[in-house]
């Protein structure tokens, strides 16, 4: 499903010298795979995640979702693939202001031509699943961060997209939601075939994941803990 071959992103340090974040990545995740990137603040996880939605173009290097090579998308098609292909989780929410968790989550599914009442009908059980069943009404700035956090989350998965992209989905959460995200998203993978990276500082999230990695030094490596699923993620 997703294909990196030797993506390189390099930036300018404000020094005269290079920070190579990604030096030469290259990745697989099939359909109902999920694959953990763990990493220390700054070594490119959030860069990695941005070339693969089609954000930012890398230096050198392919990204084949699908079999379709996205860094050669213009504009308007990367848009489109963002819209209909992907689910996005970014870092940090970028709630409406004003806006119901109802409606925030069934944001992307207006941009795809729902009628308002199904678009909200589809998205409530995932807000439901979410813990979100008391808070659907409220608006952002009636929420605490670790609820806008699942909203976001919502409004990322509503379009059943074929590749999920996670950027800390578990930063503001304390150690019981996090399991409890974290196992939604296990259960996404398996239940949809959704192909998934989740980007994290969590070493939590590597008992969740068929693949777990380092980013350190531009570079993948094994992840130094374990990768193992954890007994409590697969459901026995
Ligand atoms: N536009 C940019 N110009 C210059 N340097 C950048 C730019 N974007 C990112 N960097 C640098 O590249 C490195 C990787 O950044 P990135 O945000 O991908 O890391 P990260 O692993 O997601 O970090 P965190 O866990 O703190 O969010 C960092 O050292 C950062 O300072």
């Amino acid at each position: 499903m997703l294909t990196l071959v030797d993506v390189v992103k390099h930036y300018p340090d404000g020094d005269g010298g290079t920070i190579r974040a990604l030096d030469g990545i290259s990745l697989s995740v099939s359909r109902g795979e999920l694959a953990a990137v763990h990493g220390p603040s700054g070594s490119g996880k959030t860069s990695l995640l941005q070339i693969i939605a089609g954000l930012l173009a890398p230096d050198y290097g392919e990204v084949l979702v699908a079999g379709r090579d996205i860094t050669a998308l213009d504009a308007a098609d990367a848009a489109d693939y963002r819209l209909r292909e992907i689910g996005y989780i970014t870092q940090t929410p970028d709630l409406m202001p004003g806006v119901s968790a109802l409606e925030q989550a069934a944001t992307k599914l207006y941009g795809r031509g729902r009628r308002p009442r199904e678009a909200r009908a589809a998205v409530r059980p995932l807000l439901e699943r979410l813990g979100l069943d008391k808070r659907l009404r409220h608006r952002p700035e009636q929420l605490s961060g670790g609820e806008r956090q699942r909203v976001a989350i919502a409004r990322a998965l509503a379009t059943a997209p074929r590749l999920v992209l996670a950027d800390e989905p578990t930063g503001a959460l304390d150690a019981g939601r996090s399991r409890e995200v974290l196992q939604l998203l296990r259960e996404l993978c398996d239940e949809q075939q959704v192909a998934m990276v989740l980007v994290t500082h969590d070493p939590l999230a590597a008992d969740y994941a068929d693949t777990a990695h380092t980013l350190r030094d531009g570079a993948l490596h094994a992840f130094d803990t374990g990768s193992a699923r954890a007994p409590s993620a697969s459901g026995s």
